[in-house]
């Protein structure tokens, strides 16, 4: 057996409250085997925790990571016409190699924030599942299906292509990555296809994931069409079982969270993107006072733009403030719950808690720094205070991904140059210049 010892720190436990320990990790199977004091000497490998907060990985429930290609690429526009007239059409030039290329750029920066697991809807997964593999992380990902715009035949590839990725990529990277079917929106894949390829998602054995209830603009075509409410349209279509989630749920009536909540189907709340893209305040504290498992996510780097989730628990805790009107709602632990084991349950993983026997995802975030100082409570600072440069070390399956801020599986300074110029040759192809 080889073990990792994190050792001097102060731990963040599943009930909120944070204890001095160390916490000693086995690495073949990664595996936290214990938290507790003196485990020092115990490690193979160490890392300092000296000054510094031991908490959970953070998991992004919903992101588009290669799309950090896109990041300033186009602003200050709505969700329609900001992926009509420009985000469709720069996704329509890019190739596998960017996507390998932007999503190394996404995996870096979650790395450097704390992020350790991550649920993605893209296309050429194939590459993000290689960058996935190479990066260390862990991921539950899926080819995300459009039929809008598309004949038939292109429309059933799309739906086939989700199914297969889905059959494929599912227990990969030594069981790091898992897999979802994932259908756009429920307005941007035909019903028809809905129907014919859910139930073979159900055979495959993999749950289902999409957006919905992001704009008001999406609930009013479906309520004009079908008579009922975007997420009763989802359920009827079975897409609504306890191991599927949804990203978005802003614009959700109350029988709706009512679904949500005896359905046990997860929402992935994107509070920077819904601000960004003016889509509106999702009911987070109605949701989760109905018993709705709620989890967190940055959606692509294009509407963030960045890939903290830090910043993310910041925006959902004062976001959901003023959606409640309400200064209590959606309080420090709340926050501090989603971003870890919020995510984690809604889209399938074990991790997202320190506990013997869990999966030993983690990261460390110094404390010395005068934004976190003084220190009265530590989860408020999770929750309101600490940013992405404050993580000092990351790991995921009991491998170190980051440690003292270097990341030791990808090479920073080449990634960074090789999404520069991707970036640069995309946008002169998608103006034409090319
Ligand atoms: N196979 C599809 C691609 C779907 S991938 C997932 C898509 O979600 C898009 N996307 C990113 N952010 C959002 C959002 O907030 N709402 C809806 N779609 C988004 C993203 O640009 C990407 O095109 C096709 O051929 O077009
Ligand atoms: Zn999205």
């Amino acid at each position: 057996m080889t073990t990792l010892s994190i050792t001097g720190g102060r731990v963040l436990r599943p009930d909120a409250t944070v204890t001095r320990a160390d916490v000693l990790v086995d690495q073949d199977t990664g595996e936290i085997l214990e938290i507790g004091s003196d485990l020092a000497g115990e490690g193979d490998e160490t890392l300092d925790a000296e000054g510094a907060l031991v908490t959970p990985g953070f998991v992004n429930g919903h992101c588009h990571v290669a799309m950090t290609l896109l990041r300033g690429y186009a602003d200050d526009k709505p969700l329609d016409a900001w992926l009509q007239e420009d985000i469709w059409p720069a996704e329509g030039e890019l190739t596998a190699e960017d996507v390998r290329i932007g999503a190394e750029l996404g995996l870096l920066e979650m790395i450097k924030s704390g992020t350790t697991a991550f649920a993605d809807m893209y296309f050429h997964v194939p590459e993000i599942a290689a960058a996935v593999e190479q990066a260390g992380l862990r991921a539950r990902l899926g080819h995300g299906i459009v039929t809008v715009a598309k004949d038939d035949e292109g429309a059933r590839a799309d739906a086939e292509t989700s199914l297969e990725v889905a059959r494929e990529y599912d227990g990969t990277a030594d069981g790091r990555i898992s897999t979802a079917f994932m259908p756009h929106s429920l307005t941007t894949v035909g019903t028809e296809y809905l129907e014919e390829f859910v139930p073979k998602a159900r055979e495959a054995g993999v749950p289902i994931h999409y957006h919905a209830n992001e704009t008001a603009d999406e609930v009013a075509p479906i309520v004009e069409e079908e008579g009922v409410r975007p997420l009763a349209y989802a359920a009827e279509r079975g897409m609504l079982e306890p191991e599927d989630f949804l990203a978005h749920g802003v614009h959700v009536d109350d029988s709706e969270i009512e679904l949500l909540a005896e359905a046990g189907a997860g929402v992935i709340h994107c509070p920077a993107s819904n601000m960004k893209l003016a889509s509106g305040m999702a009911p987070v504290q109605r949701m989760r006072d109905a018993g709705v498992t709620v989890g967190l996510g940055t959606d692509g780097a294009a509407s963030n733009n960045d890939l903290s989730m830090l910043d993310e628990a910041r925006d959902a805790a004062m976001l959901g403030k003023l959606a409640a009107d309400d200064a209590s709602a959606v309080p420090a632990e709340a926050v501090t719950e989603m971003l870890t084991r919020g995510s984690a349950d809604a889209i399938g993983l074990e991790s997202g808690r320190l506990e013997e026997g869990a999966p030993a995802d983690l990261a460390v975030i110094d404390l010395e720094t005068a934004h976190l100082t003084p220190r009265h409570d530590l989860v408020s600072h999770l929750a309101y205070a600490a940013a992405a440069a404050d993580v000092r070390h990351t790991v995921c399956d009991g491998r170190v991904l980051m440690r003292d801020r270097e990341v030791l599986t990808l090479d920073e300074v080449a990634v960074r140059e090789r999404a520069q110029e991707a970036a640069e040759a995309l946008s002169a192809r998608a103006s034409g210049e090319e």
